[in-house]
């Protein structure tokens, strides 16, 4: 029956590698499937589906899948089948290896974990595995989560037709991933479908901590559309809330060569209890960045990384949560592809502006906290503001396509202005002061400077040092600093969506203060600090160009 109807099916949705692209485990036989089906489902199979392709066109670890046509709908979708006995037989498996766990726990003394928790924890997932309506609801899950984005697609599931041994989903048209190939010839690019790759496991990884953890190439389909499509979610895991954050301080703090923020990291993301002392590892870890990692970060692989920092942890009482493995396996199988792609493509880069725009917008109190320490811890202590950091994470975040300049620095400014911020305040001011200096005598100097010469003896009656009390030193500094905020203003204004007006509430209380008023004071002759705040307000509203232009 289902012989006679494939046909139309096949030509109909170009089936060309019905049998072309099976893989390589043995199937079970196709009448034990269909069987199972009308079993499972309660009903003949053909009230279900008018077509069925007469054999499998993928087998897998678990079960076997079909292409098929509903009969309610017409529409095409792809039927996973569950091995028969295949649970009895996992069980047997199990109950064996857990028997051999039982005597090394007893009799192994240098694997000090207990080996049958860890069997057991595996038992757990696997069986898991073999629930297929689970894995429909994570699919359902996961789509919800992460198939807003348009480049997204995640198959919907047909739950009339799903039970725990059958799974009734959309057919996805597409190319696995690693036939790179296969996907130029679509004229897609390999290098932008790992890049939604990466965007969207950052998402699964950081936002929402629900994540795929199966994501070989074979479960990542290109679509002639261009879309990524994920594929099989028997298995899925979480990255607990606290871990999201301090993940993503560590890599600012990496990136930044923060290592004291980097070791204490180690507590929040629970590889470290917080009895051990995390001084020694300091030294550690600043001699494999410093050492190995000579290039930019941007340069930076991520297996490398990862190896590097591995070998530091060794050495010290880490326990590796296990979630945390299966993070790297994922953006190591993505890198592979991406490096299968280009030598030279590297995750951490194409993943950065993911980083900066979270730290720069995300009001999480740990985020925003690790955004001030990176900002002024080294006003506090060595007294200058790092303000190529925030430059940096600017540029950086700017990438993100959700990048919103509107929310940028908003958790801080908000903290900035709240009842708590006292201790910052003060420090925010003095460096509103420095850089409000910066800005009006740099301008004034950048004025004095495009005078003529003989103009300026005339006009400002042969003072050597021109109409400024300070020297070419100080005048020098002065323009740099003023060139880097006027960048980093540009950057913000040439975002869509800044509203300048956010940065008046400062500015109304950088110009109270009475070392403002000395701003003046420090040009021949004196401005007032009327003259100053106008400047002032006038730099803050120039237009784009002239921002980036400077
Ligand atoms: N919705 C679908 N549309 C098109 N093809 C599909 C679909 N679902 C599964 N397939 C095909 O079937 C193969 C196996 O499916 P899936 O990965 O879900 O099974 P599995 O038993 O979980 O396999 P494994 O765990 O080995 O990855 C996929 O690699 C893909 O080729």
């Amino acid at each position: 029956m289902f012989l006679i109807e494939l046909q139309p099916l096949i030509a109909q949705t170009n089936l060309t590698f019905l049998t072309t692209e099976q893989d390589a485990l043995p199937t079970f036989p196709d009448a034990q499937a269909f069987s199972c089906i009308e079993k499972e489902l309660g009903r003949p199979l053909d009230t279900i589906y008018s077509a069925i392709s007469a054999s499998p066109i993928a087998a897998a670890s678990l079960g076997q899948v079909y292409k098929a046509q509903l009969k309610y709908s017409g529409q095409v979708v792809a039927v996973k089948v569950q091995r028969p006995g295949i649970e009895e037989a996992i069980g047997l498996d199990f109950y064996l290896i857990r028997g051999v766990g039982i005597l090394i726990n007893r009799y192994v003394d240098i694997i000090s974990s207990d080996v049958v928790a860890l069997i057991d924890e595996f038992a757990r997932r696997v069986y898991q595995e073999l629930n297929y309506v689970q894995e429909g609801q994570n699919a359902r899950r996961f789509k919800k989560l992460y198939a807003d984005k348009q480049d997204v697609l995640v198959p919907d599931i047909f739950w009339d037709y799903t039970s725990g041994k059958v799974l009734t989903m959309e057919w996805v048209e597409g190319v696995k991933l690693n036939e790179q190939e296969a996907i130029e010839r679509q004229g897609l690019k390999v290098l932008d479908l790992v890049n939604t790759g990466i965007q969207c496991s950052l998402r699964q990884l950081l936002e929402y901590g629900y994540f795929h953890a199966d994501p070989h190439p074979g479960n990542l389909l290109a679509t002639p559309e261009g879309k990524l499509a994920f594929l099989d979610f028997g298995m899925m895991s979480e990255t607990p809330e606290e871990a999201r954050f301090a993940i993503i301080g560590h890599v600012v703090h990496m990136v930044n060569r923060d290592y004291e923020a980097m070791a204490r990291d180690y507590y929040a993301l629970d590889f470290l209890s917080p009895d051990v002392d995390v001084s020694p590892i300091v030294p550690a870890l600043r001699d494999f960045f410093d050492d190995a990692l000579n290039s930019t970060v941007s340069e930076l692989n991520f297996k490398t990384l990862v190896d590097g920092l591995g070998a530091v942890l060794y050495q010290y009482p880490f326990n590796v949560p296990a979630y945390y493995a299966l993070i790297l396996r994922s953006l190591t199988v993505l890198e592979g592809l991406a490096l299968y792609a280009d030598p030279k493509f590297k995750v951490l880069a194409a993943s950065y502006p993911y980083f900066a725009k979270r730290l720069l917008t995300d009001p999480n109190p740990y985020l925003r906290d690790a955004l001030i320490e990176l900002l002024f811890k080294d006003a506090l202590t060595l007294g200058y503001y790092r303000w190529n950091r925030l430059e940096n994470l600017l540029v950086q975040g700017k990438k993100d396509r959700d990048f919103s300049a509107k929310d940028a620095l908003q958790p801080v400014l908000k903290l900035l202005l709240g009842p708590d911020g006292k201790e910052l305040r003060d420090l925010v001011i003095k460096e509103a002061i420095r850089v409000s200096e910066a800005i009006i005598l740099g301008s004034l100097i950048e004025s004095f400077n495009s005078v003529p010469g003989p103009m300026r003896t005339f006009v400002f009656n042969g003072n050597a040092n021109g109409p400024f009390t300070m020297s070419a030193a100080e005048q020098q500094s002065l323009m740099e600093l003023r060139a880097q905020v006027i960048k980093i203003w540009g950057l913000l204004r040439s975002s869509e969506n800044f509203d300048p007006s956010l940065l008046q509430p400062i500015l109304q209380q950088v110009l109270q203060e009475p070392e403002a008023r000395s701003i003046g004071g420090r040009v021949v002759g004196g401005i007032s600090q009327r003259l100053a705040a106008r400047l002032l307000q006038q730099v803050l509203r120039a237009p784009e160009t002239t921002a980036s232009a400077a």
